[in-house]
C-alpha cells in the first residue's frame, strides 16, 4: 500500500487530488459566458463565436465534457480506495463551474496544504500544458494566503494504459464496419489544431519546438502499431482564430475529400487528441465530419475516447502513485516528456513561450 497522506506518518506530503479540465456549459444561458471566458483576449472571430454558441445550442446548450469529468472522478474515487491510497479528490474547471479558483478556495479552508493536479490534457503545448500551470497559478493567487501548494502531473501521452485503450478502442470501431470494407479501410488520427506559431513554440526550446504535434504523431504510431495496422493519417479539427493565421493542416473534412479522390471507401477514425466525448468529438467528428464522409459515400466508424475506459482511472492513480515513488515515467514513446510542475511555475526556461497573436496583445496572458 503507498500512502499518500500525511496522517499515517510516511512522510508523504499530499493531502488531496485536483483533477483540473477545461470546463463547458450546462445550460444554454452559461453558453456565451462560457465561451467569453474561454476567448478572452485571443483573437478568436465574433463568427467564430456565433458557429460554436450554435453547436452547443444544438445539444441544449450543455457540454458533455464535466459530467463526463464527474464520471472519471468516481472511478478515479474507486480506483484510488482499491488501491489503499487516502486521498479526497476535487474538481475543477479553467473556464466555467466548479472553476478552479473556488475550488482551490475550498481546498484550502478544507485543511489541504499539499495535492497533486492531474489535467485532462495528455500533451504538451501552450493549450494542453501551459495553460493549466497558469490556471494553477491563478486559482492560487485567488485563494490568498491560505491556498495549498499544487504540483502538476506530467504529460502521459504515451503511457502504455492510454496507448492501449485507445488501441483498442480503434479495434473495436473497425469491427463495426461492414466485412468487404475492413480490409481497405483507412485509419485516420484526429486532434485538435493550434495555430503554427503555437506548434513551433511548444516545448523547452531547446528541444527543437513543435513538442505539441510531435506527441500526437507518436500517439498515433503506437497506437497505430498496438492495433495492427502498418499505415494511417494524421490529421486537425476544430481550428478557430481568423483565417490569415496558419493553423496545423490538413483539416480532417479536407482530408476526406483527398481519400474520397483515392477511391478509399471507409474511415476509421481515431480521436487521439481527446481523452472524452467532449464537443468536438460529438459535433466535430460525430456529426460535421461524418456527415461529409456520408456525401462522399465513405463508410465512417469512429473510435471511442478512453475517459470511459477503466484504464483511465488506473492511469490517473498510476501518475500518482510514480510521482509518490519517484519511480521511471512508465511509458511507450521518446519524445520529450514534461508538464510536471509546482505552483504554476512553467516546466522549462522558455517552454511554449508567448506568441504575439495578429490582435497586437501577447496570446498567452490573461
Ligand atoms: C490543444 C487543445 C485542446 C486539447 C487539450 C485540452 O484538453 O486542454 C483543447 C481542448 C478543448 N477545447 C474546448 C473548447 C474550446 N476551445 C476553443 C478554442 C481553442 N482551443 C485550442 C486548443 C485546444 N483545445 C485553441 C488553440 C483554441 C483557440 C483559442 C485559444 O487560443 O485558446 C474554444 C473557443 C471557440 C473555438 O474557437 O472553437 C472552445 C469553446 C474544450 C471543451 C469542449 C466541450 O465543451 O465539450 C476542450 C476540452
Ligand atoms: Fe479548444
Amino acid at each position: 500500500m503507498i500512502a499518500a497522506n500525511s496522517t499515517d506518518g510516511s512522510g508523504s506530503q499530499f493531502d488531496a487530488l485536483l483533477v483540473l479540465s477545461f470546463g463547458g456549459p450546462e445550460q444554454p444561458a452559461d453558453v456565451r459566458p462560457f465561451l467569453e471566458n474561454v476567448t478572452r483576449g485571443r483573437g478568436v472571430p465574433p463568427e467564430r463565436l456565433d458557429a460554436v454558441a450554435e453547436h452547443y445550442l444544438h445539444f441544449g446548450g450543455v457540454s458533455p465534457i464535466n459530467a463526463l469529468n464527474r464520471d472519471i472522478i468516481s472511478r478515479v474515487e474507486s480506483e484510488l480506495e482499491s488501491a489503499g491510497m487516502d486521498l479526497p479528490v476535487y474538481f475543477g474547471n479553467r473556464n466555467w463551474h466548479p472553476m478552479v479558483e473556488d475550488t482551490v478556495a475550498r481546498m484550502g479552508a478544507d485543511g489541504v496544504r499539499s495535492a497533486l493536479v492531474f489535467p485532462t490534457s495528455a500533451w504538451g503545448g501552450y493549450s494542453g500544458c501551459r495553460q493549466y500551470h497558469e490556471d494553477v497559478a491563478r486559482a492560487r493567487a485567488a485563494a490568498g494566503d491560505g491556498a495549498p501548494h499544487l504540483l502538476k502531473l506530467r504529460q502521459y501521452y504515451d503511457h502504455p494504459l492510454l496507448i492501449g485503450a485507445f488501441a483498442d478502442a480503434v479495434r473495436e470501431a473497425a469491427a463495426q464496419l461492414p466485412a468487404e470494407r475492413r480490409a481497405d479501410a483507412r485509419l485516420v488520427f484526429t486532434a485538435h489544431s493550434v495555430p503554427v506559431s503555437a506548434d513551433v513554440n511548444a516545448g523547452p526550446p531547446a528541444e527543437g519546438g513543435r513538442l505539441y504535434s510531435r506527441q500526437v504523431a507518436e500517439a498515433a504510431r503506437l497506437t497505430a502499431r498496438a492495433a495492427g495496422f502498418d499505415d494511417f493519417d494524421l490529421v486537425w479539427q476544430s481550428r478557430s482564430g481568423p483565417p490569415q493565421v496558419p493553423w496545423l493542416e490538413p483539416d480532417i473534412c479536407d482530408h476526406l475529400d483527398v481519400l474520397a479522390g483515392r477511391g478509399v471507401g471507409a474511415v476509421i477514425v481515431c480521436p487521439v487528441g481527446f481523452v472524452s466525448d467532449h464537443l468536438e468529438v460529438v459535433w466535430d467528428l460525430d456529426t460535421e465530419a461524418r456527415d461529409k464522409a456520408a456525401e462522399l459515400g465513405i463508410d465512417f466508424v469512429r473510435a471511442a475516447t478512453p475517459g470511459t475506459d477503466r484504464r483511465f482511472a488506473e492511469l490517473v492513480v498510476a501518475l500518482v502513485t510514480e510521482q509518490l515513488a519517484g519511480t521511471p515515467a512508465d511509458r511507450l514513446g521518446s519524445e520529450p516528456l514534461l508538464g510536471s510542475a509546482l505552483d504554476g511555475q512553467s516546466c522549462a526556461i522558455d517552454c511554449c513561450k508567448a506568441v504575439v497573436r495578429p490582435s497586437g496583445r501577447p496570446a498567452h496572458t490573461h
